[in-house]
């Protein structure tokens, strides 16, 4: 199936942002880890959330779903001895945390994910994990996804890690360090990327009581053995998410309010809303009533830019979305680590956005791909069916970019939403855009939103 689009005159309203994807991925495995009753309010509810508890609940944790929170009853250090298959589905960050944990228990585990999960990149971590003394193999060999994990434990010592393929590597290691027999240490070479994410890592270790410490460069780290504690955890509002609303609301002009917008947030992808204000969009933060306001003036988006993405990786497709409006241009660089995602990321947003009419070319640096320029225009023909590449992110960066094209388009993997941005069409829908789900052969099917 495919979703078809309307194109829209206008965009204004009300739209509620969805809770953070990392912070509640955190904030589970932190209550999993701690002896006792920890609680997670404002949590989101998605797939790839309900991956981290099911993998959780497989290292024996006890998580229920109420009204506005989670409650888990954490396992401590106590993992029960039972064989297992963990499945992480298309979670790059549930493989890779679920990986180093497994060092930690006394049995067997395999971890696996589906086909896109599989043939992401592993190899530094379970090199790194295998230098602490974990016994792990990959089960089809390349170092990738499925591995078995014999759960001999971790002895502690130092590992490397590269810090240019996913801070992801080294957010697992941290997270299992502390269950170490002795202490670890990570030294990681080469520039760190995503740094907003491994000081999401830290902040959750060091408020669940952890001992680490880390340099200011995020190059080297220290993890002493030391007990995960029970807490209450409020998530924030998840700026990648918001970022598909905000950069819709920065094509028309007018007012749009986001809710469940808290505005202190770690998160790198806070970046979108002074990005934003370069462009000559406003925005501003009520604190009282937890909301943001977007004021688009009708000359804005004119003019050069230049932006670094290397610590806000997630929102590189849309501003690729977003770029395709500016009238100028829009330089992007420092998103390498984005051809590890789901999809090559910048690649595939170049590819889509070209065939739907947009000047964008793919920067490289040292031949790697790094980044993009796209020169905008006021819109586009539209008509065209535009793939996902598998990738939820990719399908709601260019769902962005379709909506001020002449005429409807077609994307695929619209069900994928559900991966991080569940209600993501109901809100679109709030703001009159109209959406059908087709047969890949034309005929309308039925009504999305
Ligand atoms: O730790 C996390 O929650 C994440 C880290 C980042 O990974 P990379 O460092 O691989 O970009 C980010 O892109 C991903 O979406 C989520
Ligand atoms: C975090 C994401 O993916 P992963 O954990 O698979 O890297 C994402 O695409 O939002």
């Amino acid at each position: 199936m495919l979703l078809q689009v309307d194109p829209v005159d206008s965009f204004s309203g009300t739209f509620r942002v969805p809770s953070s994807k990392p912070e509640t991925q955190r904030a589970i495995l932190t209550g999993t880890l701690a002896e006792g009753t920890s609680r997670v309010f404002n949590d989101l509810r998605c797939d790839e959330t309900e991956t981290m508890k099911n993998a959780c609940r497989a290292f024996g944790a006890k998580i229920t779903e109420h009204d506005g929170f989670l409650e888990i009853q954490g396992i401590g250090q106590s993992f029960p001895n039972i064989r297992r298959v963990i499945q992480s589905r298309g979670s790059g960050l549930v493989f890779r945390i679920v990986t180093a944990l497994a060092s930690v228990q006394p049995s067997p585990v395999v971890v696996t994910g589906d086909a896109t999960l599989r043939n992401r990149v592993m190899e530094p971590l379970l090199r790194a994990l295998r230098e602490l003394g974990a016994d792990i193999e990959s089960i089809v060999g390349e170092n990738k996804a499925p591995v078995v994990n014999w759960g001999r434990g971790l002895k502690g010592g130092t590992c490397h890690l590269p810090g240019d393929i996913s801070s992801q590597f080294i957010t697992a290691v941290l997270f299992a360090a502390p269950l170490a027999e002795g202490p670890v240490e990570i030294e990681v070479t080469g520039e760190v990327y995503s740094q907003s994410y491994i000081r999401q890592t830290l902040a959750s270790l060091t408020d669940a009581g952890i001992k680490v410490s880390a340099s200011e460069d995020l190059r080297h780290y220290e993890v002493e053995p030391s007990a995960y504690q029970a807490q209450d955890v409020t998530t924030h509002e998840d700026y990648t998410s918001a970022s598909y609303l905000l950069a819709a609301a920065a094509l028309f002009p007018g007012r749009t309010v986001l809710s469940n917008v808290y505005g202190d947030s770690m998160q790198g992808e806070f970046a979108i809303v002074p990005i934003l204000e370069r462009l000559g969009v406003n925005v501003t933060f009520d604190r009282a009533t937890s909301s943001l306001t977007v004021d688009n003036p009708p000359d804005s988006l004119c003019g050069t830019f230049e932006v670094d993405v290397r610590d806000c990786p997630n929102i590189v497709p849309t501003l690729a979305a977003l770029g395709a409006y500016v009238r100028g241009s829009l330089r992007v660089t420092g998103g390498r680590l984005t051809r590890f995602h789901k999809a090559s990321r910048i690649e595939a947003m170049a590819a889509e956005l070209t065939r739907a009419g947009v000047d964008i070319e793919v920067l490289y640096d040292d031949g790697i791909c790094d980044g993009f320029e796209v020169r905008g225009a006021r819109t586009y023909p539209g008509g065209v069916t535009l793939s996902s590449w598998g990738d939820h992110r990719i399908f709601m960066s260019l769902f962005v970019a379709g909506l001020r094209m002449r005429s409807a388009n077609r994307f695929s993997g619209f069900e994928d939403v559900r991966l991080s941005f569940p209600t993501f069409l109901e809100e679109f829908a709030r703001a009159g855009v109209r959406t059908a789900a087709v047969e890949e052969e034309n005929a309308p099917a039925e009504a999305v939103g």
